[in-house]
């Protein structure tokens, strides 16, 4: 079974969490743009939502989805953000920014009142860490800023390179923002919390990709005889 397939299966889920005049945090990536297409569906459909996108790819997706936007400045407080991660572990603790929105995401997911975030079962892990942690910096000082990042991952009992993003031609990858990103490879994060702090103490650091305490609930969706079966984890 296809990784899509999953991720198909656990955004079809997803879209029956979504009640009439809800306020959504419409994610990003893969998995959330399947979701935002489903619900397009509905929407088209009678379904009255307004959503929040995270990334100007996915107000594209939205608004292709016909489904209504507006921003975080006009609706503050949203009822269900949906969204995807690269990671999640047994306490829904979440690795996110492999497409570089972590900035607009976390802050989408931090005005909801729930976060569900929908994953194929690859996605799971005991330990976070082994998916590179995104770490979004401004390009100011960025070989100073690096150094600091690199201490602050030490200080948190972490090790691993650190590597710029670059885009498909080769050039640094710039964020929605305007930031550039620090990719670390450290295999594990033992301690996702201490890290969180130490990353966000260093001058230069915009966000990082640790979504701690965010997510209330999880749908994965694996693979069983050939079908996708959904797991739900926390309240989803
Ligand atoms: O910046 C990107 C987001 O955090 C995505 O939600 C994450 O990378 C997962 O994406 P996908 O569903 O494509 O695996």
């Amino acid at each position: 079974m296809s990784p899509a397939a999953l991720k198909r299966a656990a955004a079809a889920r997803a879209v029956g969490l979504v009640e009439d005049g809800m306020r959504l945090g419409l994610g990003t990536g893969s998995t959330a743009t399947l979701f935002v297409e489903l619900l397009g569906e509905r929407v088209r459909a009678g379904l009255s939502v307004v959503g929040v996108p995270t990334s100007e790819a996915t107000r594209r997706a939205a608004e292709a989805a016909g489904i209504p936007l507006t921003t975080l400045d006009d609706t503050p407080d949203l009822d269900l953000t949906i969204d995807g991660a690269d990671e999640i572990d047994p306490q829904l603790r979440l690795i996110k920014g492999g497409g570089g929105a972590l900035l607009r995401e976390k802050i989408v997911a931090a005005a909801s009142r729930r976060m569900v975030v929908i994953v194929d079962a690859a996605k799971r892990v005991e330990t976070l860490g082994r998916f590179p942690l995104p770490i979004e910096v401004v390009p100011f000082g960025l070989v100073a800023t690096t150094l600091a990042v690199a201490a602050a991952i030490r200080s948190a009992g972490c090790a691993g390179p650190l590597a710029v993003r670059k885009g498909a031609d080769g050039t640094p990858f710039l964020t929605d923002g305007g930031h550039l990103i620090l990719d670390a490879g450290l295999s594990r994060i033992p301690d996702p919390e201490a890290l969180g702090r130490a990353l966000v103490a260093v001058p230069g650091v915009v966000e990082h990709g640790l979504f701690l305490g965010l997510a209330t609930g999880a749908i994965v969706a694996e693979a069983a005889d050939g079908q996708p079966r959904i797991v739900t984890l926390g309240a989803a």
